[in-house]
């Protein structure tokens, strides 16, 4: 028997590119699938075709061998038929209910044992001291537990998640997003999750799925694809701060010394013989020293092939990090947590050294048609 859910379908409407998804994964353990993209890209309704609630017009999905889904054979299976416990964003929990009725919803009562299965499940939500409470009576983070609770209550065989954390504030995503995972994780159950929100993408997936325009762009590792994107698309998408065009003018020693509007920089070299390529830095890889001459002795400074000389264009803070805007000859973004910049008491015009490693320039490689 096979221990995969696939998918394989096409889900139009009016007016919009189809939908199309193709995905396959574990269906027996614990694994968290994110769905990322832009807004309009088809995400949803990705998980509303794996729900039950969209019929695509042509596909299969199949479920450790169980069709839930075959157009060609007039199969489609009704929600509660699929064995899913789903928690989208317009989920609102009953508000006459108390919190332990809210999630003993789902139980069936011809479940024995449906006092102990809602404890458990009170408990395992960190839910136990406010059972008796009304959804009012609430936290924003204890009713998003909840409904995550009675979703998993039925001991589904696969968890759907539309945006779970989004209708947070943002300290109260930055706490419940480990706390998430781990509680999930206690279920063993595969979860498939949209979001575009890249903090919760990166801190949550085990595997992404980056779509664009209704398409599956690049699928892989956290790792994969954050830092490895397959093209300019999906750099764009995962919000790589800088992508430049380049031009190879060296190749030594596996590494590559890349030309990006007169600067030069060095990268691990590129697989495929190329000249051209698009150049993709983050923002969390680019350290930062004030001053030009670089002459310090920060761990970064020592083991990076890349140090460039630049001014500081712009001080934005961003949650715990503050973004960088550099002019190095190139335009760069640092990302630097609220200590490191307080102690650099960085400000608009203030010279910097930039030091990138080798290993953390990935470059993409480009037709050679586009060599001038
Ligand atoms: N019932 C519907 N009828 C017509 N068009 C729809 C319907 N549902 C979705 N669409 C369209 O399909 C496209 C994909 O929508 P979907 O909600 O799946 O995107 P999404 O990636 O989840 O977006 P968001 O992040 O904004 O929620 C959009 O262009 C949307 O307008």
């Amino acid at each position: 028997m096979s221990d995969l859910l696939v998918a394989d379908f096409q889900k139009r409407f009016q007016g919009v590119p189809p939908i199309h998804a193709e995905l396959s994964l574990p269906c027996n353990s614990f694994g968290i699938t994110v769905l990322f993209g832009p807004s309009g890209c088809g995400k949803s309704t990705v998980l509303r075709c794996l729900a039950g609630l969209e019929r695509p017009e042509s596909g299969r999905i199949l479920f450790a061998d169980q069709p839930w889904l075959d157009t060609q054979r007039g199969i489609c299976l009704r929600p509660q038929q699929r064995d899913i416990g789903f928690c989208f964003q317009q989920d609102a929990l009953f508000p006459h209910l108390n919190v332990r009725k809210n999630v003993g919803f789902g139980v069936t009562s011809s479940m024995p044992e449906r006092r102990e299965v809602v404890d458990r499940a009170l408990e395992q939500f960190a839910l136990a001291d406010v059972g008796d409470r009304l959804p009012h009576q609430l936290s924003g983070g204890q009713q998003q537990r909840v409904a995550l609770a009675r979703a998993l209550v039925r001991r589904p065989r696969l968890l759907l998640l539309d945006e779970p954390l989004s209708a947070l504030d943002a300290n109260l995503r930055d706490r419940l997003r480990p706390a998430l995972r781990r509680m999930l994780a206690g279920f063993g159950i595969p979860v498939v999750m949209v979001t575009h929100d890249r903090v919760e993408a990166m801190s949550l997936a085990d595997e992404i799925v980056v779509m664009r325009g209704g398409r599956i762009e690049q699928r892989g590792s956290v790792d994969e694809v954050f830092t490895r994107p397959r093209d300019r698309t999906v750099a764009q998408i995962v919000g790589i701060e800088t992508i430049e065009t380049g031009v190879i003018r060296e190749l030594a020693n596996g590494i590559a010394t890349v030309e990006v509007h007169g600067v030069c920089l060095q990268a691990v070299s590129p697989r495929e013989s190329t000249r051209m390529v698009h150049v993709c830095i983050k923002g969390e890889d680019v350290t930062l020293q004030r001053g030009r001459d670089g002459s310090g002795e920060s761990a970064g400074a020592v083991s990076s092939r890349n140090r460039l000389s630049g001014t500081v264009t712009a001080v934005t803070p961003e949650g715990p990090l503050v973004r960088v805007a550099l002019d190095c000859g190139i335009r760069l973004t640092s990302l630097v947590t609220r200590p490191a910049c307080e102690e650099l008491a960085l400000q608009v015009g203030d010279p910097v050294t930039a030091w990138i490693k080798a290993s953390a320039i990935h470059l993409i490689p480009l037709p050679d048609s586009s060599v001038d």
